[in-house]
């Protein structure tokens, strides 16, 4: 083949390629036809990514009792990671109280994501709560006094603000399973999650100012970034609750399925995560939230940076150099464009 024609062929390929990848025009007058969540898929059947990795698996989990290092049990919560495949779940057990934190859950919360973050075999972790009534309903408002939420020890504690913290920068992505009420500081655990997937019968909304609380920090500005800052006023002014599909469209969650096939979808999102580069999405979480973690933001990414980094040569002439009391030869690396 000459050259003319070769490129010729090349760059029909990558026109094609190119037009694989744009919106067909209908979607762009009358917006996404609605696809439901089960049935949408990653590739078009056919194509290559599909025929190397079939489809994502929909057989049934299994889930075996998991303990952190301390090898303590937990009363609050049910923690589980899969038999065979890297997803951890961790489940608030607190139904009778439609699954509300006292300082004790959230230790234990804190617990137990820190082991799945450790775990180098976990990829991604599920939230939930315990039975269909409730993900979480907020802070135990009987364990509420002067200082914060009070248990065993009678002090008073936000310790939910350290969770939040924990699951943003948790380099791992955490997906939130919703059946029933996500309301309160239960609305804004599912909110700090990266993935939220409703059962049709979630519920979600704010009730704070209705019991004399608010959450000042990610409840609100997280909130204002997932539903434009009009609705999240609205959320937080009226104390509403909204049901699974409107929180669809106010872009709160990211598929609404049938409360059977609740935990089947969502083990399937983990799954479809899964096979993908566990840096690649690593480093995607900590940047899709640097902007509006500020400084802290910024140093998990870099800190992303750093741990690639030494993963080089070029790092690793500098240590070695320090180490074999000599200059480092940071000549042979070339200072790319
Ligand atoms: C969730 C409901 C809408 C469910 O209604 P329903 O299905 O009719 O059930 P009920 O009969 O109401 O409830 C059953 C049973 O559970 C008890 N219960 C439910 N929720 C709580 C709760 N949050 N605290 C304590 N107890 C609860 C209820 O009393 C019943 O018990 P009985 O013994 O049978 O009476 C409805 O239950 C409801 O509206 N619940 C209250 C929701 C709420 O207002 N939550 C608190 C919001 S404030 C908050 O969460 C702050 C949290 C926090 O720590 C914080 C503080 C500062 C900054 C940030 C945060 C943060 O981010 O979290």
């Amino acid at each position: 083949m000459v050259g003319g024609e070769r490129d010729l062929k090349t760059l029909d390929r990558r026109l094609s390629t190119i037009a694989g990848h744009l919106l067909p025009l209908a979607y762009i007058s009358g917006g996404p036809p609605h696809i439901h969540p089960s049935f949408a898929s990653s590739t078009s059947a056919g194509d290559r990514y599909r025929r190397i990795h079939g489809d994502v698996p929909t057989h049934e989990v299994s889930w075996s009792p998991a303990l952190d290092e301390s090898g303590k049990g937990f009363t609050d919560i049910i923690y589980q990671k899969a038999v065979g495949e890297g997803i951890a779940k961790i489940t608030i057990n607190r139904p009778e109280r439609r699954n509300a934190f006292r300082p004790q859950t959230v230790k234990e919360l804190i617990r137990a994501f820190n082991d799945a973050r450790d775990d180098s075999y976990i990829g991604v972790i599920i939230l939930t709560g315990k039975g269909n009534d409730a993900f979480c309903s907020g802070g135990d408002q009987a364990l509420r006094g002067s200082d914060g939420y009070a248990d065993y020890d009678g002090f008073g504690r936000l310790n939910v603000l350290d969770l939040q913290v924990q699951i943003r920068r948790l380099p791992k992505p955490v997906i939130a399973m919703v059946a029933g009420y996500a309301v309160g500081g239960g609305h804004i655990l599912h909110m700090v999650c990266d993935l939220t997937i409703a059962a049709e019968n979630a519920i979600f909304g704010q009730t704070g100012p209705k019991v004399g609380s608010f959450d000042a920090g990610y409840g609100s500005s997280i909130m204002s970034r997932l539903v434009g800052p009009k609705k999240a006023r609205e959320m937080w002014f009226l104390c509403r609750f909204y049901n699974a599909s409107e929180a669809e469209k106010m872009g709160l969650v990211n598929a609404v399925v049938p409360l059977e096939k609740l935990e089947q979808e969502t083990v399937k999102w983990c799954r479809e995560i899964l096979r993908n580069s566990p840096t690649a999405i690593r480093v995607l979480k900590s940047s899709l939230n640097a902007v509006d973690d500020g400084h802290a933001g910024l140093q998990e990414l870099g800190g992303n940076a750093t741990l690639i980094f030494y993963g080089t040569d070029e790092a690793d002439e500098g240590k070695m150099a320090y180490m074999e009391h000599r200059k480092p030869n940071f000549s042979k690396f070339s200072r790319k464009p």
